[in-house]
């Protein structure tokens, strides 16, 4: 958590006056956008991203694979439907520096990208990504035969000396701090001339989820992996060297973007539709269906999408968040509006995300008259009448989304740089304006 003080905007979150009834369209999911740019640069041949998200993260992915010398172009679909990127793999190539913003999947998934351009790739970011941690991947890249200069830092900035190409072979990480880390050595591994067997080695991995999507999404491009899951050795990974399709691919809708909205059902005791929710998928956003119908909502998928409708009472849970710990926010939120207390577990790393996410909801909970306390791995939550106040927001697109979650039921909150939400959802704002007129 930083001082939050120098963005003085302070937007007055929407105060819900009756029940809501809204059905909202969500756009395409981060982390499907960042590792579909990904794959499609690495690929034999050109693709397509059909709905990709375009916010600052997915933007400063495709500028970064840009500079690298991959071709990313506006399009229509080839079915002509449809927002789209055409993906064209080159060779990559530096010098240049890559913006990582404070994108994790960034800052993550490019440096064994890097490794295999031909020439230097600096990275760099925000204040805050040079505190976030990068050691995995920059010390399995070492092993697997790049060239890095960290200045020992062991974070941001560094630059990659790309050297054309990568020997890859067998490395043991710490994943514990990032699911990330695991994520970034597979996704490039089918390039590398051995492929990568990858070792987890640390503490509990969170996110598995997100590693599921790594995986599946690495098969549908025509890689071969074999992983814990369907039969392999626990905590290890293997992806063997081939080339990768170039494939049409429809962006599935951001399922943890769609919380809020599911949250203001649940807070006004209303209902909203999100279109297109995925049958199957291995977005951790797809846990909230049965986490808030355990919070007191109810949901039902049709072809229409997912609607959650509130029955106008929460409860609190007690739930191990360490698979999804992205929606740790907006749970908070809605838990400190509940008639029994929370316990959210299994989160510690989430003192490393945007901020530190754990103090970050303490403070600014706490600050209008709430009780939570921080636990060596999660958040403790005893839900008391809260007041209004300003919440600040640290530069944390979830905190400024789990902040309009209270607003709704608390008069008089103010979310101080609203803006934020720009890292995954652009048109936060408007949307959630759009929500309560609806
Ligand atoms: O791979 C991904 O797309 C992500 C993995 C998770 O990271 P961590 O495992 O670092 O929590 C998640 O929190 C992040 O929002 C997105
Ligand atoms: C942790 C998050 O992002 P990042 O991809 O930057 O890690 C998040 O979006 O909640």
């Amino acid at each position: 958590m930083t001082d939050s003080s120098v963005h003085p905007a302070l937007w007055p979150a929407p105060h819900a006056t009756g029940a809501v009834d809204a059905t909202v369209t969500v756009p395409g999911s981060k982390s499907v956008t960042n590792r579909a740019l990904v794959l499609a640069s690495l690929a034999a041949e050109p693709g397509w991203l059909r709905r990709p998200l375009r916010s600052r993260d997915t933007l400063l992915m495709a500028e970064a694979l840009r500079s690298m010398g991959v071709g990313i172009e506006e399009g229509v679909g080839p079915d002509g439907s449809g927002e789209a990127w055409r993906v064209i793999p080159a060779g990559l190539h530096g010098p240049t520096t890559v913006d990582v913003g404070n994108a994790g999947t960034v800052m993550r998934f490019l440096p064994p990208v890097a490794a295999l351009a031909d020439g230097p790739v600096r990275f760099d970011g925000d204040p805050r990504a040079y505190e976030r941690p990068l050691t995995g991947v920059i010390d399995a890249l070492r092993v697997l035969g790049a060239r890095i200069d960290d200045e020992g830092r062991g974070s941001l900035p560094m630059t990659v000396h790309g050297g054309g190409a990568l020997d890859g072979g067998p490395v043991a990480i710490d994943a514990s701090s990032s699911s990330q880390f695991v994520s970034a050595l597979l996704l490039s591994a089918p390039r590398f001339n051995q492929g990568v067997e990858v070792r987890h080695t640390g503490a509990r991995l969170p996110s598995m989820p997100h590693i599921r999507m790594t995986v599946d999404m690495l098969r549908a491009v025509g890689a071969q992996v074999d992983e814990p899951e369907t039969g392999g050795e626990p905590n290890v990974w293997r992806v063997t060297h081939s080339a990768l399709l170039g494939r049409d691919l429809t962006i599935e809708p951001d399922l943890s973007n769609a919380q809020p909205f599911l949250a203001a059902a649940l807070v006004t005791g209303g209902r909203v539709t999100i279109p297109d929710w995925p049958e199957h998928t291995t977005q951790p956003g797809d846990a909230l269906r049965e986490i808030f119908t355990a919070m007191g909502g109810s949901c039902e998928l049709t072809e229409r999408g997912l609607t959650f409708t509130g029955s106008g009472r929460i409860h609190g849970i007690d739930v191990d968040l360490g698979e999804v710990g992205e929606l740790t926010p907006g749970i908070a939120a809605v838990a400190a509006l509940a008639d029994s207390p929370s316990t959210l577990s299994g989160v510690a790393h989430l003192r490393l995300h945007e901020t530190d996410r754990l103090a970050a909801l303490t403070k600014e909970i706490n600050e209008l008259g709430g009780d939570v306390t921080e636990t060596a791995d999660g958040l403790h939550i005893r839900p008391r009448p809260l007041h209004g106040g300003t919440f600040h927001t640290y530069d944390d697109h979830r905190m400024a989304t789990a902040g309009s979650v209270i607003g709704l039921a608390v008069p008089g909150v103010e979310i101080e740089n609203v803006a934020t939400t720009a890292k995954t959802l652009p048109d936060f704002p408007q949307m959630w304006t759009g929500m309560l007129g609806a």
